[in-house]
């Protein structure tokens, strides 16, 4: 089998406009790295596609506040709100890839898998929100928005404003990895995990029931990576490089880093919690356990970044 690639794409790198594109604008901005995948598949590359749904599903939950608050409608809750976006952003990349290779003239089917992602329901996270959604606010909108639900908690996200957390246990299997398995096997690029999976816990030995969280698509996807036994990981977002200093004077992007660099750069605190830990920390965790690389770095930049030309390379 060619090499097995897994691409992360970032809920944020599909929203230009802070909550205000429209379906067709995250429509276009799935096109555009659908595009980049194409040409990686064109290259030879086996590829699976994972997705996040960061913003979307903080999106989906303002929709039913708003619903509730004027016309009564019954609140969706999260758990389903993160399948309704697995689902709704799984469906565009899908056309997109289909059309793509149907463009290019790549003979390759493409299939989504409704993924449900096991944690535990003892998962101390479920007590610390950390996993921020939907838009992103000024201080003075989320003290106002607190005094209407003060149980609801935001956190500054990376210089960008203030954004809603909600829990975000860690992942522990994918129920549907057999599935996914076997369509690789078969010849599909498949899109998994999407939102980081429907977070489920075991009811029993082969029975389910979904939990209210998000679960980090980066963890998600490290795992499945891990099962799916792929080579390298890579993860696109907002910015081409990972950087030190981030933000500030000094800030220096990355090119290539190994494992014992990064361990360092993660002690000196330089990604943010929430947005860029997350990834290094789904990355070590792949290295560690099954990967040969990772790369970081935009969907503009994905098809140089294969060829070493652009993007963070981390390294064993
Ligand atoms: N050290 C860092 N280097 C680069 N970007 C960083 C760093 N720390 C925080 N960030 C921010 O993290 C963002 C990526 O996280 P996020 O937008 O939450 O991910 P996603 O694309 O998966 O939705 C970048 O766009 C950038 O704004
Ligand atoms: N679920 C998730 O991690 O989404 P983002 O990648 O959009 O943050």
């Amino acid at each position: 089998m060619e090499k097995l690639v897994i691409v992360a794409i970032g809920g944020n790198s599909l929203v230009k406009d802070n909550g205000r594109n429209t379906i067709q604008d995250q429509y276009e901005a799935v096109c555009e790295t659908a595009a980049n995948i194409a040409d990686m598949v064109q290259e030879g590359y086996n590829v699976v596609v994972t997705h996040g749904n960061g913003p979307q599903v903080g999106f989906a939950l303002q929709r039913c506040e708003i619903a509730n608050e004027v016309s009564g409608m019954p609140t969706i809750p999260l758990v389903n709100c993160v399948a309704d976006t697995q689902g709704g952003i799984g469906y565009q990349i899908q056309q997109a890839l289909t059309n793509e290779f149907a463009k290019k003239g790549i003979n390759k089917k493409v299939a989504s898998v409704i993924t449900q992602v096991e944690v535990s329901k003892d998962d101390p996270n479920f007590e610390n929100p950390t996993k921020p959604v939907g838009s992103f606010f000024t201080l003075e909108q989320a003290e106002e928005m607190r005094k209407e639900h003060p149980d609801w908690v935001f956190i500054e996200d990376s210089g960008r404003g203030y954004r809603r957390v909600v829990p975000s246990p860690k992942p522990i299997d994918i129920v549907e990895k057999d599935a996914i398995k076997s369509l690789i096997e078969a010849g599909y690029v498949v899109v998994a995990v999407g939102g980081g999976g429907i977070p489920v816990v075991k009811t029993g030995e082969n029975t389910y029931d979904g939990i209210d969280a998000v679960i980090d698509k980066d963890f998600a996807t490290s795992l499945l990576a891990e099962q799916i036994d792929a080579q390298t990981l890579i993860i696109t977002t907002g910015v081409p490089q990972v950087c030190i200093n981030f933000g500030k004077p000094n800030q220096k992007a990355l090119e290539r880093i190994t494992v014992e660099e990064t361990k360092q750069y993660v002690r000196e605190e330089h990604f943010a919690k929430g947005s860029m830990l997350p990834k290094i920390e789904a990355s070590l965790i792949f290295l560690e356990k099954s990967g040969s690389s990772v790369i970081i770095t935009n969907p503009e930049s994905l098809k140089d970044a294969i060829t070493n030309k652009a993007g963070t390379h981390i390294v064993k």
